[in-house]
């Protein structure tokens, strides 16, 4: 366990902060000391996330869609007037949408990848050249994806995820320079507001699913929450450049093609 001052007065961004793991994320850095700023997309969203944050600690929120350079710039610019420093990025906001790759329009597909590896590595050169190369310090963890296997079914986010840990390979070298870790944590299928967005035909495969993982359950917000903890903290000093892989096994023994499967049976 961490304990409850591990990262007491340290400035933290969470995107996506506002529902699922990216709430859990900025709840438990609340908890252990940090002072933790919020962003997404829908303000009045944000607003009531933010007034719940609150009660665990000192919270910041503001709206920013992450695709949007200005955006970004004056989200940097107001943690730089209120905090002036940023510590640790958990780069958590994305999605996607369930589709066989034969039907994604060049307007889905380019949605997808804006979402989460341009969006990804937009706040991420921001972040570093406001703050973390200034400072010379800076920690970056980003939440992908399970994509050991690919991702039948939705090949766009599995290509965009793919796309984020290579890039967190490189930075790890480059940045190494100015003493900036950065790492993924890839998530397996975790309960969460997220799975609201899938239809019900798919949900309707949850339970059976669950079984074929050979830790037998979906993660919990907590299990990605920890492996976040973990790398952001001084007990990741020597890490820099991985993905630490979170679903119960998933990779190694479990039906990749059910997702797509599905989608094929809606089609015939
Ligand atoms: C067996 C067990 C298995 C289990 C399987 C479960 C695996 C779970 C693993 C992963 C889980 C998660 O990530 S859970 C997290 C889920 N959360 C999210 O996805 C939230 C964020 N997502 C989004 O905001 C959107 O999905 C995204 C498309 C990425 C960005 O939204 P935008 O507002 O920018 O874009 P939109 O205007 O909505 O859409 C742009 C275009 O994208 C395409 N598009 C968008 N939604 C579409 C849809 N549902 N179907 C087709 N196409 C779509 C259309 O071409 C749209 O253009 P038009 O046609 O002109 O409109
Ligand atoms: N749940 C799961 O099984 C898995 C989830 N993941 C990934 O983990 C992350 C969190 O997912 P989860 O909490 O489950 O899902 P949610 O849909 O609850 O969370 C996604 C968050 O990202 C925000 N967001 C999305 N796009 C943007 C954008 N362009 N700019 C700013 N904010 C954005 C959303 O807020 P708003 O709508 O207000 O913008 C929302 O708060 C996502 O990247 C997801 O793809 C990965 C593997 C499995």
């Amino acid at each position: 366990m961490l304990k409850s001052d591990a990262f007491k007065d340290k400035i933290v961004l969470v995107t996506g902060g506002r529902s699922g793991i990216g709430f859990q994320i900025a709840k438990d850095f609340l908890q252990l000391g940090a002072n933790v700023i919020i962003c997404s997309r829908k303000e009045d969203k944000l607003k009531i996330a933010a007034e719940e944050l609150s009660t665990y600690g000192e919270l910041s929120y503001q709206a920013c869609d992450i695709r949007k350079t200005e955006d970004v710039q004056e989200l940097a610019q107001m943690i730089k007037e209120k905090y002036q420093r940023l510590d640790i990025l958990v780069n958590n906001a994305g999605g996607q949408f369930p589709a066989l790759a034969e039907y994604i329009s060049d307007k889905g597909w380019n949605a997808v990848i804006n979402n989460n590896l341009n969006g990804t590595f937009l706040m991420i050169r921001e972040m570093a050249n406001a703050f973390f190369i200034p400072q010379k310090q800076g920690v970056i963890v980003n939440i992908t994806a399970e994509v050991y296997r690919g991702f039948p079914g939705m090949a766009h986010t599995g290509a965009a995820r793919a796309g984020v840990e290579n890039l967190t390979k490189s930075l790890a070298m480059e940045w190494s320079d100015f003493n900036i870790r950065i790492n993924c944590v890839a998530p397996g299928i975790i309960e969460s507001s997220g799975l609201d967005n899938y239809p019900p035909q798919i949900q309707d495969m949850f339970e059976e699913a669950q079984k074929a993982i050979p830790l037998k359950r979906f993660g919990r917000v907590e299990d990605v929450s920890n492996a976040v903890l973990f790398l952001a903290s001084p007990m990741a000093a020597y890490v820099t450049g991985i993905s630490l892989i979170v679903d119960g096994a998933q990779h190694l023994g479990f039906d990749k093609m059910g997702l797509a499967r599905v989608l094929k049976s809606f089609i015939s």
